[in-house]
């Protein structure tokens, strides 16, 4: 691999001295290649007995698997209908690592394009409360866009600074991820045009940005919570060193030891000046011990501090506004959505009980979109199709025929008799999207920016 940064490859010479040619035989080798299965929708068992794939486990990721470039999972409708999200392997470990159970309550606080929050929501398993945050709108638009794909039900997502979040969320989470902006380092294998942002200034304007991050984010855990700090750099300030001054400003924080896994490596105290011992609790994941790109980590608990009381959020929606909904599920669906209303314009949400009060907040899905109220109808939304089961739906259409498939995909109506009205479109018992029948033709309604084009 050429191009690469003088004064990158003389710091990392410095830093790893006999094992410096073995990391920089990395960039003359191919990268892994991973998916991770949606627990959400089947097991890794399952998948693989489905899949064409070489798929081969990934030591640190339960549902992680290896694959061959030349699988191209993303070119199969098994990716559209949300059975795996394409991740980089060492991408998954912040997650494996953070131990979220059902039904608590987690932050993801730089969560665009939604790899880590996607397999939060595959953890949770539909139950508590994953706020999806990403202060650029424009990426929390794709965010918003792979949980549905993922069928993810329980998410919120907004787009703040972690400093107006934390007015509305002070001490309040379980959990909370800070997988931070960087310099990338750990991505030039993959992505070759980090190497063109890539500026040896750039590592101390990331070390600053991440600390005021984890600042707020310390705030918003609640007392025996805890964070896991994540970067894809090799740069120690962006690393040791942000974890090394986290703790010098809050004492109520402790590191907690990350498990020795497969390729796993201590993270390096003295790579920083006076770095504290306990920094080798931290993980680094590095190319030439491991088959995955260069990434570090740090597990951290908030010892003490104090609970915050909040304001729990009120639906103002009485049943008469939606009754257009009502009428959807009634003659198009087996359930019916309840819980905790919110309107945006005429666009329906189904907001999780956990989340506070929200007015003022720059919220871009608050929860599961139902879908759209229009003048004596009700249109559903992408959402609503991944989110439910194939028997929720009254009407399914099974589609068998892999050009079918792809012709749904594509956009294109299908000719097929059946019974008029809203039909769930599914491929092997798992929904992709929506279709409406008429006369014979089914409309196809699979969202414009996930179709196909090959
Ligand atoms: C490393 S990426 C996150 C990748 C993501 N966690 C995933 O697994 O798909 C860092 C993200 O942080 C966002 N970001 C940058 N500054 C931020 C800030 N001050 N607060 C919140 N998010 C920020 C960027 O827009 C970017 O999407």
């Amino acid at each position: 691999m050429t191009g690469l940064p003088k004064n990158f490859l003389q710091r990392m010479q410095e830093l790893l001295g006999d094992e410096y040619p073995a990391f920089l035989d990395t960039f003359n080798r191919k990268r892994s290649y991973g998916l991770r299965v949606n627990t959400l929708k089947l097991t890794p068992e399952e998948l693989k007995r489905k899949v064409p794939f070489h798929l081969t486990p990934i030591p640190w990721a339960n549902e992680g698997f290896y694959y061959k470039e030349e699988d191209e999972p993303g070119k199969h409708y098994y990716h559209s209908a949300g059975l795996y999200y394409i991740q980089e392997p060492s991408a998954m470990a912040p997650v494996a690592l953070l131990g979220v159970k059902p039904g608590e309550k987690i932050l993801d606080l730089c969560a665009a394009p939604g790899g880590k929050t996607t397999q939060i929501g595959a953890a949770l398993k539909g139950k508590g409360l994953v706020v999806a945050n990403d202060i650029n709108l424009k990426r929390a638009q794709v965010l918003a866009m792979n949980l549905e794909r993922m069928g993810v039900t329980n998410a919120f997502v907004t787009y703040e600074s972690p400093e107006r979040l934390l007015e509305y969320f002070p001490a309040y989470f379980d959990r909370i991820l800070v997988d931070a902006p960087c310099s990338g380092e750990g991505m030039f294998r993959k992505m070759p045009e980090a190497i063109d942002h890539w500026k040896p200034e750039y590592i101390l304007n990331c070390a600053e940005i991440q600390r005021e991050i984890l600042d707020h984010a310390a705030k918003m855990l609640k007392p025996g919570g805890v964070m896991i700090y994540s970067t894809c750099t090799f740069a120690p300030e962006e690393n040791e060193g942000t974890i090394q001054e986290f703790l010098k400003k809050h004492p109520e924080f402790e590191l907690i030891e990350l498990p020795h896994i497969e390729g796993f490596q201590p993270g390096r105290p003295e790579w920083v000046i006076d770095g504290h011992p306990d920094l080798k609790k931290t993980v680094r994941l590095w190319p030439h011990y491991l088959k995955g790109e260069g990434h570090f980590v740090a597990l951290l608990r908030k010892m003490d501090g104090n609970e915050k009381k909040i304001n729990p959020y009120k639906s103002q929606i009485n049943s008469g506004e939606i009754k257009e909904f009502y009428v959807f599920c009634k003659q198009n669906l087996h359930t019916t959505p309840e819980g905790h209303f919110t309107l945006f314009g005429n666009h329906l949400y189904l907001t999780p009980p956990e989340v506070p009060s929200f007015a003022g907040l720059k919220v871009l899905r608050p929860g599961w979109y139902l879908g759209q109220l229009k003048k004596n109808r009700f249109e559903p939304a992408h959402a609503l199709a991944t989110g439910l089961k194939a028997n929720d739906a009254k009407r399914t259409l099974p589609l068998y025929d892999e050009s079918e498939i792809h012709a749904y995909l594509r956009g294109e109506t299908l000719q097929r008799q059946g019974d008029k009205g809203w039909t769930l479109v599914t491929v092997d018992g798992f929904p992709l999207g929506w279709g409406k029948m008429v006369n014979g033709i089914l409309k196809n309604h699979f969202p414009r920016s996930m179709r196909w084009f090959f």
